[in-house]
């Protein structure tokens, strides 16, 4: 099993890379874990106090969890993968059945900030976009795709998007193997990638 971690600010891509690493290969053998789902359950609080959290500081990730988990796919054992709702600022309660496959791909902003997990990954990744790209692209992506409006996304990029890169995300990418430079679509480190991965699954 190959275990490949994808950090980098919000915005960066990194949704659109792992995307187009996994289009031409086998469903059989690749699976997608976003850190996303791991945020905590905060069903005992209500939607306002919901929309005030700090989703870009580590705390408000359930890392204990998203760590069990893939030790138990590491052991070849399926996991209850948590769903979550951007629109709720929740998980849903429901879970989807993930089985383990030859290579796992793991992305979050903040997946190589946590000790535990980061030793799980055999290739840590960081990919590397300007900020003002990532607020430009985050803006166009949160009102088309995650029901925010424009206020909400600035207000939050200077309350705690801004300063969380800052303090927690950029400094991760000293983790790094490879550093993919995004400001513009990399065909060639995703290439890179995509060569590494075939090499382990012949
Ligand atoms: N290299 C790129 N050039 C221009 N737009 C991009 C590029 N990569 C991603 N995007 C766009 O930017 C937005 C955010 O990308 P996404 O992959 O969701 O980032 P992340 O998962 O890192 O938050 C999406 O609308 C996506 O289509
Ligand atoms: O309920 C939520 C939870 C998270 N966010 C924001 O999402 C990004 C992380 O996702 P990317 O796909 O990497 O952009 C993070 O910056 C959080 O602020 C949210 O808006 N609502």
């Amino acid at each position: 099993m190959l275990i490949i971690g994808i950090a980098g600010g919000t915005g960066c891509g990194k949704t659109t890379v792992v995307n187009q690493i996994i289009k031409e290969l086998d469903h059989d053998e690749v699976t997608v874990i976003s850190q996303d789902s791991y945020y905590k359950d905060t069903s005992e609080l209500s939607y306002e106090e919901r929309t005030k959290i700090n989703f870009d500081h580590p705390k408000s990730i359930d890392f204990d969890l998203l760590t069990l988990h893939l030790q138990t796919l590491r052991q070849g054992k399926p996991i209850e993968q948590p769903v979550y709702s951007f629109a709720l600022h929740n998980r849903t309660g429901e879970t989807v059945t993930t089985h383990p496959k030859k290579v796992i791909i793991i992305e979050g902003i903040l997946i190589l900030t946590n000790p535990e997990l980061r030793k799980l990954f055999d290739i840590k990744i960081f990919v590397h976009t300007d900020s003002d790209e990532r607020l430009i692209r985050r803006l166009k992506r949160d009102i088309a795709e995650r029901g925010r409006d424009l206020d909400e996304v600035l207000n939050r990029y200077q309350s705690t998007l801004k300063p969380m890169h800052q303090q927690f995300i950029e400094p991760t990418k000293e983790f790094a193997d490879i550093i993919i430079p995004n400001n513009k679509y990399n065909n060639v480190a995703v290439d890179i990638v995509k060569t590494i991965i075939n090499e382990r699954l012949v």
